[in-house]
């Protein structure tokens, strides 16, 4: 299991202090939607010269205008960026041929979906990375549930990823599911000790994965 620390709505003096203390505990670097907004792709193209050995994920949530964005953060240097699933489907098309062309990923971000259906139609399309994404609106009035992963279920040709509002109390039951890759923001983005906080994290997963 890998961790994606989610850089979202910090300035960019603290996404660079937030990874000083954490980088060494964390797999995937996502640049936030709200980071790319304020200093656009000029952010992702610096964080990733500073991290080149990380994979990094601009969080683009890319929803229409498919080529012109998925070349936009490759070319700042991405590894991986992120498409909204209830795009038209030759929007998905559209990013992941400038994927495969530039040998980077494609992440389908799964907010919203609850129909197995788009399930189906994603995987015929050639996805096979989604996100599992309780918006932070949501999270308002509720916390994520579990059955949201009744939406991946017998997928296997699909890597899972899961975001929305993941702590230290809710890491037990999402290991569980084992989901491919854990996606962390705020519980480490604004704790005090963020390095303690991530690397808890960091070896109540290993010790999960070490005993199943
Ligand atoms: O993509 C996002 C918001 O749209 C967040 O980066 C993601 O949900 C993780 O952050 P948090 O753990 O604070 O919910």
């Amino acid at each position: 299991m890998k961790i994606q620390l989610a850089l979202d709505r910090l300035t960019r003096e603290e996404c660079y202090t937030i990874l000083e203390q954490t980088e060494s505990h964390i797999d995937w670097i996502e640049v936030g939607t709200g980071v790319i907004k304020e200093y656009g792709m000029a952010i992702v193209r610096e964080i990733k010269e500073k991290y080149p050995y990380k994979t990094l994920v601009a969080d683009m949530k890319t929803c229409d205008a498919g080529r012109h964005e998925a070349l936009q953060a490759f070319e700042a240097g991405a590894d991986i960026t992120t498409v909204m699933a209830f795009s038209a489907d030759q929007t998905i098309a559209d990013v992941l041929e400038v994927a495969r062309n530039n040998e980077k990923r494609v992440m389908i971000d799964l907010l919203g979906v609850t129909d197995s259906h788009r399930m189906a139609d994603l995987e015929e399309l050639g996805v096979d990375l989604v996100s599992l994404h309780f918006g932070k609106d949501m999270q308002k009035k509720e916390a994520m549930k579990l059955d949201m992963f009744s939406l991946v279920e017998e997928r296997s040709g699909l890597e899972v990823a899961v975001a929305g509002g993941i702590s230290l109390d809710s890491l037990p039951d999402i290991m569980h599911k084992s989901p491919s890759v854990v996606i962390v923001g705020s519980a480490v983005t604004k704790a005090k000790d963020k390095g303690k906080v991530v690397s808890t994290m960091r070896g109540v997963m290993d010790d999960y994965e070490n005993n199943h």
